[in-house]
């Protein structure tokens, strides 16, 4: 034991589905960094990947050891469900299939919800009540509502999907038009479904330039930009990657994945929300039960959706859109895991 372990706390055990993959492999440093859960917050992580990949996590595991971080407080490597949900505070569901070039992300669905199935069954009968869950293996809302579906026994507070990346897409989009870093902006919305049918909203978010706080909308003096060029190249943006690296993004998600779990874990700043996907409790006239990204304030851990939102016909068109969307996933995934 090392003379600083005195001022840590316990440490936590955090699963990372898909820990042999390319996000995984920008995330993990990251975590046990102490970037995400706090500089005196150790970690154990259970690392689950499939039979094949072993040898591949043998390798991330002796990297890991080779970091030589001190937060690091054990590393499991594992393809068996119950050593990697064994009595986890924070699940990371990242394993999945991606999708490739020419493909839409609810093309996965077949494919990845019956992963989803058995790792709900297993979180639900081996992790802590209180686990944190984000999910991030596409199509992230869908999944994330079929892990929930067979984990009843978890607090449906406790199930997030990733939209984070899209929420910073937006950001750099409106930094970059700007000419001002990103952390300047704030107040950006993602609803909806982590697809192309998302709609990226910044009617309430504001730009600080020269210590001076204005409404983006003012800001950039182009509705139409704002209207239509900015939403469709956030909600393409992971298809554009795609097409560029041949690979699906993977160190934005990585940071995204940090960015959702460090606000959750801290709570966010006075006045800012970011967006998250919850299970809706039917907040802006969205079907109760949903997994729909809103904006969100985080307090003492606990999640909140900014309530009073001005909607205007055309927010509601592309709000309905997306809603419409997740409920077709959601149906065919139902059918997909249990066809009786
Ligand atoms: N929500 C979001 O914003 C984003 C979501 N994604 C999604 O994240 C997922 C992972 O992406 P990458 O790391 O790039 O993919 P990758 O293919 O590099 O890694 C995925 C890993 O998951 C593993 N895996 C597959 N089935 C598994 C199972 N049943 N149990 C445990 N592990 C399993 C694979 O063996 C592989 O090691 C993909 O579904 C991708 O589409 C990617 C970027 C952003
Ligand atoms: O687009 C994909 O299917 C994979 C990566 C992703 O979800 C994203 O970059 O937003």
């Amino acid at each position: 034991m090392s003379s600083s372990d005195k001022k840590l706390k316990d440490p936590i055990r955090i699963v990372i589905t898909g820990a042999a993959g390319q996000i995984a492999y920008s995330l993990i440093h990251q975590i046990c960094s102490g970037d995400v859960f706090g500089q005196d917050q150790p970690v154990i992580l259970h690392l689950l990947d499939i039979t094949p990949m072993m040898t591949v996590l043998q390798g991330v595991v002796m990297e890991i050891e080779d970091t030589s971080l001190p937060l690091v407080k054990g590393a499991i490597p594992t393809d068996d469900l119950e050593t990697a949900f064994k009595n986890v505070d924070v699940a990371l569901f990242v394993g999945a299939m991606p999708r490739k070039e020419g493909m839409e992300r609810k093309d996965l669905l077949s494919a990845n919800v019956k992963i989803f199935k058995s790792q709900g069954t297993a979180l639900d009968t081996y992790a802590n009540k209180n686990v944190k869950v984000l999910v991030v293996g596409n199509p992230a809302n869908t999944n994330c509502y079929i892990l929930a579906h067979y984990a009843p026994s978890i607090p449906r507070e406790n199930f997030t999907c990733l939209t984070r990346l899209d929420h910073n897409r937006a950001k750099g989009q409106i930094a970059s038009r700007l000419k001002v870093t990103p952390d300047a902006v704030k107040n950006v919305i993602i609803w909806g479904n982590h697809s192309s049918t998302q709609f990226p909203d910044v009617r309430s978010a504001t730009v600080t330039i020269h210590g001076k706080e204005t409404p983006v909308y003012e800001a950039v003096k182009d509705d139409n930009w704002l209207k239509n060029d900015f939403v469709s190249t956030v909600q393409k943006r992971g298809a554009a990657v795609i097409a560029a690296r041949k690979l699906s993004s993977a160190m934005s998600a990585a940071k995204a994945i940090c960015d959702h779990m460090r606000d959750w874990w801290h709570g966010t700043n006075e006045n800012e929300w970011v967006s998250m996907g919850i299970i809706s409790d039917g907040s802006y006239d969205i079907e109760k039960g949903l997994v729909f990204s809103y904006p969100i304030e985080i307090k003492n851990g606990k999640l909140s959706i900014v309530q009073d939102l001005k909607m205007d016909d055309w927010s509601r068109e592309l709000i309905d859109k997306t809603q419409k969307e997740l409920v077709e996933e959601k149906n065919d995934a139902l059918k997909a895991t249990d066809p009786e």
